[in-house]
């Protein structure tokens, strides 16, 4: 059996570490976005097991970046810096492999990895073969800094985060809990789906996909998700294509049913694409009433207006605009979502690029920008109105901060408690946080995607 479970022989993953290690490249040098590529290049694989193996290769080379080029420089006469990007992606492919991927026999790795410098890089196939020989050889036997001394950097190297964002939360958290919080954004994250309920039950799309070959297990955090085996091509699936379920995190789908949206009512949601809580919200109103989406970005609201085509929705009218202006709508919501922009680091562990693109310069701004989201879209709450902001973010800045500021604006707005909206057990501190309105969920505790939820109710008049 190779290391996907199949009695394919190895030779057959070839085009899957060739088409991985094109990816990273490209990633590296383009500061190409992994996921288009991911998603345009995965295709030209026939085969749903080498996209798989294609797909596992590349999040898992590029989350555990850090920890594979430690392995690698200890066996590096030269910096990882003086190499080209296509030998950096193949050493990094195969240390993954070597390092992380039990199931991959080690020569197999090593082969590859040198097949393939030979067809791109040749005169770096001894440097390759030896240093993944080495890195073989020494497996996970090798001295991590000082825990006592160092520990953003034994967590940075250790865990594979970028050292600032280690140091952050080891300041916040202390180091078990940062620890526990590093490993989680490490595991593969699940891929959850939302059943469309205008559609299908949640028991009737169970039948449908199975009958299309999927396995699938309920989630008992949210009444319509359900996990489900990716293949690499969900949107080859019939049942995608008739728009009975749309791809959305347990923690995503809380947050439309916090928001408390009833059939008939007017709703407005600021930022909305590319329109997943949207489209819920519309569920939850049983397509009845009206729903504004409005996003900045007019490109990213026809993904919104696919959406909506692919689950069959009516109520819902896109439009461009800031939402820290909202020029152009009229009158006030029963309901409102703020559904910030924000810096994601939440989600590490689905968006394996994501650690490394972020800055404290960044999660500064943004706290600013959103801010300016709230205070805007709290003028469009009806009297008695309620509103929602949440983010997929775990930084304060983002969060308690922004709360914090519109709590102290708006006067007129009291926080809802949302003690009885979570059906799963939570932290004793976290009980504390939902009845003051607010709920920050964590990963590692919950093992859902790190979100951010707080409630606010509009003084009636
Ligand atoms: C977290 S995403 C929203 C996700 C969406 N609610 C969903 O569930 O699919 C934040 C969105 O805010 C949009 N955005 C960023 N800055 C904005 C602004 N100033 N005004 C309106 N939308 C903005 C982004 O384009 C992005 O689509």
């Amino acid at each position: 059996m190779n290391s996907l479970g199949s009695d394919r022989p190895l030779s057959n993953d070839h085009n899957a570490r060739r088409t991985a290690v094109r990816i990273l490249t490209r990633a590296e040098k383009e500061k190409a976005y992994v996921n288009l590529l991911l998603q345009r290049q995965l295709r030209e694989l026939g085969d749903s097991r080498d996209r798989q193996l294609a797909a596992a290769l590349v999040n898992g080379t590029l989350k555990n970046r850090l920890t594979l080029d430690y392995a690698i420089r200890r066996h590096l006469k030269t910096p990882m810096s003086a190499l080209p990007h296509m030998v950096r992606a193949i050493l990094r492919t195969g240390a993954f492999q070597l390092l992380y991927m039990d199931r991959i026999p080690a020569a197999a790795a090593v082969n590859e990895a040198v097949k393939s410098v030979k067809a791109e890089e040749p005169k770096f196939a001894g440097l390759v073969n030896s240093v993944l020989h080495r890195v073989a050889e020494v497996g996970w036997e090798f001295p991590w800094p000082d825990q006592k001394k160092e520990p953003a950097r034994y967590l940075a190297v250790k865990y594979s985060h970028p050292q600032w964002l280690a140091a952050r939360w080891l300041a916040r958290w202390g180091l078990e809990e940062t620890e526990k919080l590093c490993i989680s954004n490490n595991l593969p994250a699940p891929t959850c789906i939302r059943t469309n309920t205008l559609k299908i039950s949640r028991e009737n799309l169970v039948s449908r996909l199975e009958n299309e070959g999927i396995q699938v297990t309920l989630s008992a955090k949210t009444p319509e998700g359900l996990f489900i085996e990716d293949f690499g091509a969900l949107d080859e699936l019939l049942s995608y294509q008739e728009g009975l379920f749309t791809v959305q995190d347990e923690s995503s789908q809380l947050v439309a049913h916090i928001l408390g949206v009833k059939p008939g009512e007017r709703v407005l949601d600021v930022c909305c694409a590319p329109g997943g809580k949207t489209t819920h919200l519309a569920q939850l109103m049983n397509n009845q009433g009206t729903i504004i989406g409005n996003d900045l970005y007019p490109a990213k609201l026809s993904l919104v207006n696919e959406l909506v085509e692919r689950l069959g929705i009516g109520i819902i009218q896109t439009q461009a605009g800031d939402a820290g202006i909202l020029e152009g709508i009229e009158g006030r919501f029963d309901k409102v979502l703020v559904d910030a922009p924000c810096s994601g680091l939440g989600v590490i562990r689905r968006r394996a690029d994501l650690r490394w693109q972020k800055s404290e310069q960044e999660i500064k701004e943004l706290s600013e920008i959103q801010k300016k989201i709230l205070l805007r879209a709290a003028d469009f709450v009806a009297p008695g109105g309620e509103m929602v902001y949440s983010t997929c973010t775990i930084e304060p800045e983002e969060n308690f901060e922004v709360v914090k500021v519109f709590r102290a604006e708006r006067p007129d707005f009291s926080s809802v408690s949302l003690t009885g909206e979570i059906n799963f057990p939570v932290t004793a501190g976290d009980k504390k946080q939902l009845a003051k309105g607010v709920f920050q969920i964590l990963p590692h505790l919950y093992n859902m995607d790190g979100f951010f939820l707080a409630k606010f109710r509009r003084a009636g008049l």
